[in-house]
């Protein structure tokens, strides 16, 4: 994608100030950049462009292409079309609306699907009954529980209980184990969607600084976990030099940290933590959170980012809007796990 606006604007713009300074030299002044004159032509093109907005929505297509693609020809080749099972716990809106844009997609692709819906009483026992019925069931080739779940529900044995080779989440400890050994494993949809931005966006994460902000067991923690480790070892990594802050890294550190950083990439919760005095200039800045706030002239609630999108593209080489940046991304990884899953299915 766009990799090439970014070099073109600190091209400019080193070149607009390398022809300032021998202008400079030639007319024997000194250079004083408060004093410069903001209407010279040459201090015109010394602002900035603005960064690259990286749609999430659009890599989403690119990848549905990809999967609707390998589904085909998975069945053409007498294969058993592929099935998303996904296990729905109460009446959270967002996670409602989450789950119908899985299975809907899903059926775009050509994979048929099913939810389940249990009501925020079931018990963790009715919860892992169901599961362990659905592991056996040769026809469901992927299997998922939306979170978060009810407080008496023990999310990690429920996340431990889906067999490995159907957990398209990649939460099941075997997974997470292997995820952080390098090995070929389910990646958590949010962590690859993390992946495939950077990837397909060209932003370069080889011997860079990345500060990861969050360090959740399914978002920030898998992130990190990608990004730093060996591009060559069997489940690659981005071979970066990552930080990563939580909520007790104090905010000058926070700071600090974050106008070091190559890329960024917010995972923590708390809306517009990220601000424009923080980042670097040209920096790739990826959003993940999903933060729902009260528009104080609307009254209405809106979705924001964990990073102050609005003054921080005007700094960044590229950045992620939310919403329609990681989101969509997020539920295009659960489907390319859901046909990893039927690939590797035994045949039997
Ligand atoms: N079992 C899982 N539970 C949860 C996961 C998960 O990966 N597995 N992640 C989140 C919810 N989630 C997917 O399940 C998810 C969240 C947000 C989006 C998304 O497309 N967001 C849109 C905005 C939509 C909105 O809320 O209005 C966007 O960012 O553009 C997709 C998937 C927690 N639970
Ligand atoms: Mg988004």
């Amino acid at each position: 994608m766009a990799a090439p606006t970014a070099l073109t604007v600190n091209y400019t713009r080193i070149q607009t100030l390398t022809s300032y300074f021998q202008h400079c030299r030639r007319s024997k002044r000194w250079i004083n950049l408060k004093t410069v004159n903001r209407r010279s032509p040459f201090c015109q093109s010394l602002k900035r462009h603005v960064a690259t907005v990286v749609s999430g929505t659009e890599l989403a297509r690119q990848i549905h292409k990809e999967v609707q693609s390998d589904i085909a020809k998975l069945v053409a080749q007498g294969n058993r079309r592929p099935h998303l099972s996904v296990i729905l716990v109460g009446d959270d809106h967002a996670s409602h609306t989450y789950v119908r844009n899985k299975t809907r997609t899903a059926s775009l692709l050509g994979m048929s699907s099913s939810t389940i819906f249990r009501p925020s009483s079931v018990s963790q026992e009715e919860m892992l009954e169901l599961i362990y019925k659905f592991n056996k069931d040769r026809s469901i080739s992927g299997l998922l529980v939306q979170l978060p779940l009810p407080a008496h529900i023990n999310e990690r044995a429920i996340c431990n209980a889906v067999a490995p080779e159907k957990d398209v989440d990649g939460f099941h400890i075997v997974n997470i184990g292997k995820l952080c050994l390098d090995q070929r494993c389910m990646v958590p949809a949010t962590a690859a969607a993390v992946w495939e931005i950077i990837r397909r966006t060209g932003i370069e994460t080889v011997g860079k600084n990345v500060l990861v902000v969050g360090r959740s067991k399914n978002v920030g923690m898998p992130i990190a976990m990608l990004l730093h480790s060996d591009r060559n070892h069997e489940r690659p990594g981005g071979d970066a030099t990552v930080i990563m802050a939580h909520r007790c890294t104090p905010l000058p550190r926070l700071k600090e940290l974050a106008s070091l950083a190559d890329v960024v990439i917010a995972a923590a919760g708390v809306p517009h933590l990220i601000t424009a005095d923080m980042v670097k200039e040209g920096a790739a800045i990826i959003d993940v959170g999903i933060n729902r706030m009260q528009d104080p002239v609307t009254g209405k609630l809106r979705l924001v980012g964990d990073v102050d999108f609005e003054a921080v593209k005007e700094k960044a080489g590229f950045i992620t809007p939310v919403p329609g940046g990681v989101g969509p991304m997020t539920i295009a990884m659960v489907m390319k796990n859901t046909v990893t899953a039927a690939k590797n299915a035994p045949t039997y």
